[in-house]
């Protein structure tokens, strides 16, 4: 149990997540979590913004009594989703007369997912303040900040933004702010592919307007603290423009080795001709890696032998994970090896209609590589080097 005072009259109360391995059954942790929640203390009145994961309220009510919180009169939600909001029925039960802050569709969600009671709760709109007595709140609706019924809190008197997911990122640290800029990029960045790339151009329309906003301090739901803002909205505002990198990225997977001796023949090729390429095993590998590849990969080409008519099933995953994740590739293309027949290319570019990238043609050819998978790779090889050197929107 930690509480820590982020500046005077408010505190960090939330839990530290140091063993969780996977996240909604799907999103790797190799550092652990932790569900940040926040107390606000007014002259006249005391605001909890968001709670923690439910199976950590035993904690989190440690910390509630930690901080000397003997009221709570409003409670903030900004994002419904469980590991913010799942201790809200024990903290209403806790603080009778706590009104609960949300957005209409917040309220929606909370009476589907958790049976709140409407009478709990006062529904807000963008714009609207609460006066805590010497410091306030106020509430921006930013929808898909990772779900519809987002919003985002901030307290001018402090200058603390208080985005919920956006900027958060998966790690455990006993360090309330950023102290290892190399391992929070990586985490970061890694929580921005898995989360919120798939809503880039709004985000990026709410990084305007939250960069014209004065603020000290930004408090994500998730990770470290940032004191030093810009670093985290300059990072989202690389993520989020149009620029990728000369980069092209091969998730593979192959079975008796001749898609893979395709995947080193083009790695090469492309190595020669200047570009650097990510050859990526799916075989055991980690979703969050591949997704971080994702955010600034120029090119992805899917390496694939034919199984059943179709691509290999850790392919068909990729292709649907990657079309989920909305990247901003410019350039796509197949290869692989097949023995008689089947749909495989046909397949893979069925599964990704969100990828807007040009498709380039596919090296598919029959049984183990020879001098014509060579000569094809080579011609591919060419028109990647030749597509990277012209595009404006890739970064040489
Ligand atoms: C389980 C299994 C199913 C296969 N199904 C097909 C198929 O439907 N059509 C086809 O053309 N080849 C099929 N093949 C043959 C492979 O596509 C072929 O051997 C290819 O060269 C394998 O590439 P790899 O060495 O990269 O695994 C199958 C092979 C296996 C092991």
């Amino acid at each position: 149990m930690v509480v820590r005072t982020i500046t005077e009259d408010v505190y960090s109360i939330g839990v530290i997540d140091w063993d969780r391995r996977l996240f909604d059954n799907l999103i790797p942790l190799p550092e652990g979590t932790s569900y940040n929640s926040y107390l606000v203390k007014g002259s006249l009145k005391t605001a909890l913004i968001d709670t923690v994961d439910p199976s950590f309220e035993e904690e989190f009510i440690g910390n509630l009594v930690k901080a000397r919180c003997d009221r709570i009169d409003a409670i903030i939600v900004n994002h419904a989703e469980q590991d913010h909001s799942g201790a809200l029925p024990l903290i209403l039960e806790l603080f009778p007369s706590a009104s609960i802050y949300c957005t209409e569709k917040c309220s929606d969600l909370l009476s589907a997912l958790l049976d709140i009671p409407s009478d709990r709760i006062k529904i807000i709109k963008s714009g609207e303040k609460l006066d805590l007595g010497g410091v306030s709140l106020e509430f921006i609706e930013m929808p898909w900040v990772h779900w519809p019924e987002t919003m985002v809190t901030y307290c001018p008197e402090k200058k603390i933004l208080f985005p919920c997911d956006l900027f958060g990122a998966h790690h455990a640290t006993s360090s309330l702010f950023m102290d290892d800029p190399c391992r929070t990029e990586i985490l970061a960045k890694r929580y921005y592919a898995e989360i919120m790339m798939p809503f880039r151009n709004s985000i990026r329309e709410y990084l305007e307007k939250i960069s014209k906003m004065d603020i000290s301090i930004i408090a994500p739901s998730h990770g470290p603290l940032y004191d030093s803002p810009p670093w985290i909205l300059d990072k989202y505002s690389d993520w989020t423009s149009d620029k990728v990198q000369n980069i092209v990225l091969i998730p593979y997977v192959s079975m008796h080795g001749s898609t893979e001796k395709m995947v080193r023949m083009l790695t090469g090729l492309l190595m020669e001709r200047g570009i650097n390429v990510r050859p990526f095993n799916l075989t055991g590998s980690d979703s969050g890696l591949l997704a971080m590849e994702l955010v600034d990969a120029a090119t992805v080409v899917f390496g694939t032998p034919t199984v059943l008519f179709g691509p290999h099933p850790d392919m068909v995953s990729t292709a649907y994970l990657a079309n989920l994740v909305k990247p901003k590739t410019r350039y796509a293309t197949v290869i692989g090896s097949f023995g008689w027949g089947g749909k495989t290319v046909d397949t893979i570019k069925s599964l990704i209609p969100h990828i807007k990238a040009e498709l380039l043609p596919p090296v598919y050819l029959k049984g183990a590589p020879g001098e014509k998978t060579l000569e094809e790779l080579t011609t591919l090889a060419d028109i990647i080097a030749e597509k990277h050197a012209q595009d404006p929107n890739i970064t040489k």
